[in-house]
């Protein structure tokens, strides 16, 4: 399978896949992305040195590898655009939420190979996590092409392909979760009287923090939250209202609305 990568729509996911596949070692003059505007076309060249083009057709010629990075609406006018030009050793890998391998299989050559992936936007600096499936076509060979694709973007777990809905609501639409958080808890600091600069800081130094303390204790979240809750302290007056609130349930409604979402968008 040759090197060259096609970014089919490079847009706030495509975009950090190819941030992360490049620094991670992946050839910007191996690397071509389409997009709709001379705008992202010139941020795209400047940044990465990457060639593009609103061509989707042109970019997937001689393509080994063809990201497909746009939303999920938009997904099938651009396989109807890009199946008669595809190499026939390319493999098709996709961002997408929600739709099935099954739905780029109905639309592409057969026997092509499908990798249906979940990342996050923590992927343009190396700190994402990618969940990958292999739709009928696609082999061992195929999917460690896509791990060594996604290698710089950070962690790559394998996945069923069935649980993919259940990863989208948790890791990819997770970091959307923690910014809410962040914001938050700065604009509470905000409310007592901090600065917004000293509050983003604590709260965004907090979250890195435990983050990082959760991963490199290998401890479970309990002990670790029970560390911080001194009897009769302030972090149990804290966590109370958090519970009166219902935050943990609220939590899980979130997974399960998100869940829900992306089997809606499969149509
Ligand atoms: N954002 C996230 O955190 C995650 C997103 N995803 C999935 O990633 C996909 C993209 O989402 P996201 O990056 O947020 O969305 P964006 O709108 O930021 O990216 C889509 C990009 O595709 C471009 N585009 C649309 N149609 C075409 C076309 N025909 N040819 C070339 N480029 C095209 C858009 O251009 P223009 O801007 O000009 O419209 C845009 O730049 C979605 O399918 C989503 O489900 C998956 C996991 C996480
Ligand atoms: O919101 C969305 O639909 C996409 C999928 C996961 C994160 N962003």
């Amino acid at each position: 399978m040759n090197q060259r990568l096609a970014v089919l729509g490079a847009g706030n996911m495509g975009e950090a896949v190819l941030a992360g596949a490049l620094s991670g070692g992946w050839a910007a003059s191996d690397v071509v992305a389409t997009v709709r505007t001379e705008a992202k076309a010139q941020h795209l060249r400047e940044t990465y040195q990457v060639a593009t083009t609103s061509d989707n057709a042109a970019a997937v010629r001689g393509a080994g590898l063809v990201l497909v990075g746009v939303k999920p609406k938009d997904v099938g006018a651009l396989l109807e655009e890009v199946a008669p030009a595809l190499d026939p050793s390319a493999v098709v890998v996709t961002v997408a939420a929600g739709l099935p391998t099954t739905f780029y299989e109905e639309r592409l050559p057969a026997g092509l190979p499908v990798v249906r992936t979940v990342p996050n936007t923590p992927a343009a600096i190396g700190a994402g996590i990618t969940a990958i499936a292999p739709g009928a076509s696609a082999t061992d060979a195929h999917l460690e092409a896509v791990e060594h694709l996604l290698a710089g973007t950070g962690a790559v777990v394998r996945a069923a392909e069935k649980d993919l809905d259940a990863v989208t609501a948790i890791s990819g639409s997770g970091p959307a979760y923690v910014f809410h958080v962040a914001d938050a808890l700065a604009e509470a600091g905000v409310l007592l009287g901090l600065t917004r600069d000293v509050a983003r800081r604590l709260a965004t130094q907090t979250l890195l923090g435990a983050s990082r303390l959760l991963d490199e204790s290998g401890e479970h979240p309990v002990i670790l939250r029970e560390k911080v809750t001194s009897p009769g302290g302030t972090t149990a007056a804290g966590l109370r209202e958090l519970d009166d609130r219902a935050v943990r349930a609220a939590f899980v409604a979130a997974a399960a609305a998100a869940r829900d979402r992306a089997r809606e968008l499969a149509g």
